[in-house]
């Protein structure tokens, strides 16, 4: 697909950033790796739907300098799943994230070396935002600061019961600036987004439902037999939309993307192409063959 294909080509070539913007990315992954500790954990499951996990529990899984880069790197694996459908991305340990590292972040603490952080993490979640895998944040304790920045990369976000989603950059003197604000405007709406990143306010489950920040909420059960855990909730809550075959649902991911993020006429064009990629597929013919009836 030529307009497709053009739109991944930026994306992995670094998208926004370039060496004319002063971005290295083999620099800057370099400089992150040096501040290490936990990992992010993928899990690609054979019904095509992968779990990311942010795993650093004794920090509130807070982002280390080497967790942005595994973060990249899952990011690329993700890219490269032909049969993959949806991602849930979710925390380990009953927490979403605490947002960067503090530790890392005082190590970087010169302007340049934000920026260079800033400018990695904003290529890796938007790599993340534009896979063709329909993705969903699954938020159970807080997700803080670049945590909260993380949620935005996704198409959906679930909360479970007390969870927190908290832009709190604010009370640290500090904007987003993994490209959270940017997605939130397009989510919430610039309205709301000023509200929640002026005010630095806590979304509980029901006000996160009520500005359209939340897509539904989780009831966190006991720990008991037969009890669904959160992430089956999620995989439930994601079956309605990757239901299919791979090329059906990621076609779709892909043309509302594209609608998303391309001028009008490019959009249209990446939809025919995208079109004639399914048309007369497998899934095509299945369905002629049928003679569904839709009632
Ligand atoms: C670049 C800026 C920005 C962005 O990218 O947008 C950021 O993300 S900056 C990071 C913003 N986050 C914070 O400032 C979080 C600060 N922490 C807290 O508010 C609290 O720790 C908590 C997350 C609300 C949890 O509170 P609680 O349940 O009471 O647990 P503890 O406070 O005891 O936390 C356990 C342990 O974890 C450490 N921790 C938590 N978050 C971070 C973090 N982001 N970086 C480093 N360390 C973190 C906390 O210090 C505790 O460690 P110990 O004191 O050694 O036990």
């Amino acid at each position: 697909c030529g307009t497709w294909a053009r739109l991944q080509q930026r994306q992995s070539s670094g998208c926004v950033y370039s060496s004319i913007h002063g971005f290295n990315q083999n620099e800057v992954r370099e400089k992150l790796q040096a501040f290490a500790g936990g990992s992010v954990d993928l899990l690609k499951q054979d019904s095509g739907i992968g779990v990311l996990t942010i795993n650093n529990p004794s920090l509130m899984n807070a982002f280390s300098g080497s967790m942005m880069v595994e973060l990249e790197e899952r990011v690329s694996q993700l890219e490269n799943w032909p049969e993959g459908k949806g991602l849930i991305v979710c925390g380990a340990a009953g927490t979403f994230s605490s947002g960067s590292d503090l530790n890392a972040v005082r190590g970087l603490s010169n302007p340049e070396g934000g920026m260079q952080m800033c400018m990695f993490m904003q290529v890796a979640l938007t790599r993340l935002l534009r896979l063709p895998l329909v993705s969903v944040a699954l938020v159970e304790g807080r997700a803080l600061g670049g945590g909260a920045e993380i949620t935005t990369a996704c198409d959906f976000r679930l909360m479970a019961s007390g969870s927190v989603i908290q832009f709190i950059q604010k009370h640290m003197g500090l904007v987003p600036g993994w490209g959270g604000a940017a997605r939130l405007v397009n989510i919430v709406g610039s309205q709301n987004a000023l509200k929640l990143l002026g005010g630095a306010l806590k979304v509980d489950s029901e006000f996160g439902l009520q500005i359209g920040l939340s897509d539904g909420v989780l009831e966190a059960s006991q720990a008991s037999e037969g009890a669904e855990t959160l992430i089956q909730q999620a995989e439930n809550w994601l079956g309605r939309y990757t239901k299919g075959p791979a090329p059906v649902i990621q076609a779709v991911k892909k043309v509302v993307l594209s609608g998303r993020e391309l001028p009008l006429s490019d959009a249209l064009r990446t939809e025919k192409d995208v079109f004639g990629s399914v048309w007369s597929g497998p899934a095509n013919l299945h369905a002629l063959a049928m003679k569904s009836k839709y009632k």
